[in-house]
């Protein structure tokens, strides 16, 4: 893996310190197994976090507030201690209670970017970048080359000499990243890096980071609330939830197959319709009496486990996967995977349109549609729900 500086391995920091056997995933660069914390042996924060951090990935922590993600972060930096469990890094036991064995963050050298940035405001952008490697005691030639190089990289090559204090948040941002790589371990601790910047500068600091990320080649683990940052960014996501990763995944795999409710309503936006199973397939697929009177047959995911005939259910349907077509003209007709309805509103987001639509039941839904649709508010329309993007839940 190509780290971003010259600088000492990440398995060479804690030589002397603990077993020298691996872990069980062999190429992780950092490892958590049975990670559990309480604060004042009470409060428990995090309750039995296993988790890889694999090179060159951004695997991104994403929960509620109060879920436990910074303290696994703050955990894997060496910031707290872990009630319980081992964290490995490169290949080395960096904490571990059982075995007595703990390891300072300043001799883990990950990088970490916090909310705040923690730039110093007394000391110039070099100065700042250099700091790392100063504390730890490099020849000045080496730590000129390795900050040059990392201020090239971040695109801060002419900012050198700029006092910290008069930069934009986007370029703190930057030195900050610049900083955590220059601890040198190709680990980047990030948390909540974006939250101070406004909407428009964290999308583009979301890509930078991507885009940095790529060329680097470094691991990122990754704190996030914000859902659609951690769709983004991210090559997997773990979802936390009252100190438990819930499930983890690629992006894609984690909003397409959401394993549980929490994950499919925290990722993304979900239509819901209330119904009750009418008949099971015999191998798969479930058919389903919607409360509008209709008929869906069901294809997608059945979490209803196995729910008796006649059971009330609850479906969900991301929704771009819904069709909305307007209501053809004459008497209506019951098709199933049909549902007819009225556009109450629309509102226009810049590259589509999100409508609110009343079914016959009185529920009101939320679909998208295309920015050039002809559809108008107050038009009867029909929703087409295609079963294999239909999952069944048990009723909430
Ligand atoms: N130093 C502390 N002492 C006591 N309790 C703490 C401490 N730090 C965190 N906690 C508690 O541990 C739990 C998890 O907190 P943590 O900060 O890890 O969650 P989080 O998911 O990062 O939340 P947020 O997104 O709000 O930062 C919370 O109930 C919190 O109140």
């Amino acid at each position: 893996m190509p780290t971003a500086l010259s600088d000492t391995p990440a398995r060479d920091i804690a030589a002397g310190t603990g077993p020298r056997e691996r872990p069980a995933a062999a190429d992780a660069l950092l490892s958590l197994r049975g990670v559990r914390k309480s604060y004042g042996g009470v409060a428990v924060a995090v309750e039995g976090v296993d988790l890889d951090l694999a090179p060159g990935e951004i695997l991104t922590l994403l929960g509620p507030s109060g879920c436990g993600k910074t303290s696994t972060l703050r955990i894997a930096i060496g910031l707290e201690r872990a009630s319980d469990g081992e964290v490995w890094l490169g290949g080395q036991l960096v904490d571990a209670p059982a075995r007595r064995v703990f390891v300072p963050p300043e001799r883990r050298n990950m990088g970490m970017v916090f909310q705040s940035y923690a730039i110093w405001p007394h000391m110039s952008v070099f100065e700042n970048v250099a700091y790392p490697l100063q504390a730890r005691r490099r020849p000045a030639a080496e730590i000129k080359a390795d900050v040059d190089r990392l201020l090239d990289m971040t695109g801060l090559s002419s900012f050198a000499d700029r006092p910290g204090t008069r930069l934009s948040g986007g370029q703190q941002q930057r030195v900050a990243i610049a900083r955590g790589l220059a601890a040198g371990s190709g680990v980047l601790l990030m948390d909540e890096p974006f939250s101070n910047l406004d909407s428009h500068l964290r999308n583009h600091m979301r890509a930078e980071v991507k885009l940095l990320q790529r060329k680097l080649g470094i691991a990122v683990l990754f704190v996030t609330h914000d859902q659609s940052e951690a769709l983004a960014l991210s090559d997997r996501i773990a979802v936390m939830r009252a100190g438990r990763i819930e499930q983890i995944g690629p992006p894609t795999e984690l909003y397409n197959n959401p394993a549980s409710a929490n994950v499919r309503d925290f990722l993304g936006e979900n239509m819901r319709l209330s119904g009750r199973i009418r008949a099971r397939g015999r191998d798969a697929g479930l058919t389903v009496e919607l409360s509008e009177g209709n008929i869906c047959l069901v294809d997608g995911q059945d979490h209803t486990g196995g729910a008796p005939v006649g059971s009330p259910c609850l479906l969900s349907i991301r929704p771009e996967h819904v069709r909305v077509e307007p209501a053809p003209a004459g008497p209506h007709t019951v098709e199933p995977n049909v549902v007819a309805g009225r556009i109450l509103a629309m509102l226009f987001l810049g590259s589509a349109f999100e409508a609110s639509v009343r079914l016959a039941s009185g529920a009101v839904v939320t679909t998208m549609l295309g920015s050039d649709t002809e559809l108008k508010e107050g038009q009867a329309v029909r929703l087409v729900l295609p079963k294999l993007r239909l999952h069944a839940w048990p009723e909430d």
